[in-house]
């Protein structure tokens, strides 16, 4: 189903656009290894256990009773449908699904969170954003992401530079065509009058301006991007409210592992601290049941979304994540778990003769 949402997405974009969202860095093997990595796990069931129904609903600072599957933070919607983030958005609460809005949306994150709240009074959206080094500008987004009603901030931290996005250099893919608009980024300290501000990427962001942004908001502050399990220590250290597992899709640094191969090593370190979640590479319920296994509270999605938009706006959105809370939902039943702190990391093993060699 969801190979067919994706045909269906390739045959209406404009290959440009479709490269833009499929793509990643580099030689595209962090991309490919994502999915890899997860067709590398098998799944070990549980039996006798009377769990009953399984109960998929997660706790989170920011979300106190969502789906496990959330919309990661993707650039640009209006790209793959006219309704763009605002469909996303409906979608994504009609699921109970946390929509992570990026702050390189082509909505402004007021019309993302109004979109959403039509369907849902309680729904939760999150703001992405990139720590902006001119003075006053991630001030004035947190601001608006509050004003929106945002419950919680996403600070991406594996970008210290734009990633290397080898399919739009060789198209040429560089800037917006007219039409679509970074409205987050208009009416910023500097922004040139009606247009708006370049997301800056700087190498010289630290802790320290994680904590300036801890002390500017009440919101509860994830980091995304982490793969080291000492940055992950470091993080519930200086008090972000959890993190995010991710290469980043595989479009920032492409010689790192894939996501769910870091995610164990993090969980160990956090040691239940905070919660770690986990996007990249999750296209089925068995990689949700896996993930949750190994550690995550929750994982994301990013392309699948896309696709969902291209092929059929909200419509198409809302089958992404229903295909993949349902097939979750079925896997953890046929796990012998009632949610997921039911399932053990000793759930998921290695595909192939190694798998059960701690057993032997
Ligand atoms: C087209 C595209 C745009 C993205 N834009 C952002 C972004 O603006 N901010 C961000 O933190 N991550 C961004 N990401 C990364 C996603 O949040 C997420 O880490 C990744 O897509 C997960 O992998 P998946 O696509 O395999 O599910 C983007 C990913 C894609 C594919
Ligand atoms: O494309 C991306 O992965 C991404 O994160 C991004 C960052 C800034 C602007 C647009 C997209």
């Amino acid at each position: 189903m969801l190979g067919e949402l994706r045909e269906k997405a390739r045959a209406r974009l404009d290959p440009v656009h479709w490269d833009y969202f499929e793509g990643g860095a580099g030689a595209e093997t962090a991309l490919a290894e994502n999915l890899r990595a997860f067709a590398r796990l098998a799944l070990l069931p549980r039996v006798l256990r009377g769990a009953g129904p399984p109960d998929l609903a997660v706790r989170l600072p920011g979300a106190p009773a969502a789906g496990p599957v959330f919309v990661a933070p993707t650039a640009f919607h209006t790209l793959a449908h006219p309704e763009g983030e605002r469909a996303t958005a409906r979608a994504a609460a009609a699921a109970d699904a946390v929509m992570v809005t990026s702050m390189a949306a082509t909505t402004a994150v007021a019309d993302v969170a109004a979109a959403a709240r039509e369907v849902r009074a309680d729904a939760a959206v999150w703001f992405q954003m990139y720590l902006q080094p001119r003075a006053g500008v991630t001030e004035a987004l947190v601001r608006r992401a509050e004003q929106a009603g945002c419950t919680a901030l996403v600070v991406t931290a594996d970008s210290p530079v734009f990633g290397r996005h080898s399919r739009d250099d060789r198209n040429d893919f560089h800037r917006l065509p007219p039409g679509h608009v970074t409205q987050n980024m208009l009416g910023l300290p500097g922004a040139p009058p009606g247009r708006p501000l370049d997301i800056a990427m700087s190498p010289e962001l630290s802790w320290a301006d994680l904590r300036r942004l801890r002390a500017a908001t009440g919101l509860p502050v994830w980091v995304k991007g982490v793969l080291h399990p000492a940055d992950a220590r470091l993080a519930a250290d200086e008090g972000a409210a959890g993190v995010i597992v991710s290469n980043h899709g595989g479009r920032q640094l492409d010689a790192v592992p894939a996501a769910v191969e870091a995610l164990p090593a993090v969980a160990e370190a956090v040691g239940g601290r905070i919660p770690v979640l986990l996007d990249g590479g999750v296209r089925s319920g068995a990689d949700v049941v896996a993930a949750l296994a190994l550690g995550a509270a929750a994982v994301g999605v990013g392309r699948p979304v896309l696709w969902g938009l291209a092929a059929s706006g909200e419509a198409g959105v809302a089958q992404v994540l229903a295909e993949l809370t349902g097939q979750a939902r079925h896997v953890l039943t046929l796990c012998g778990a009632r949610d997921c702190r039911d399932l053990t990391p000793d759930q998921v093993v290695p595909r192939g003769p190694e798998g059960m060699r701690r057993w032997r």
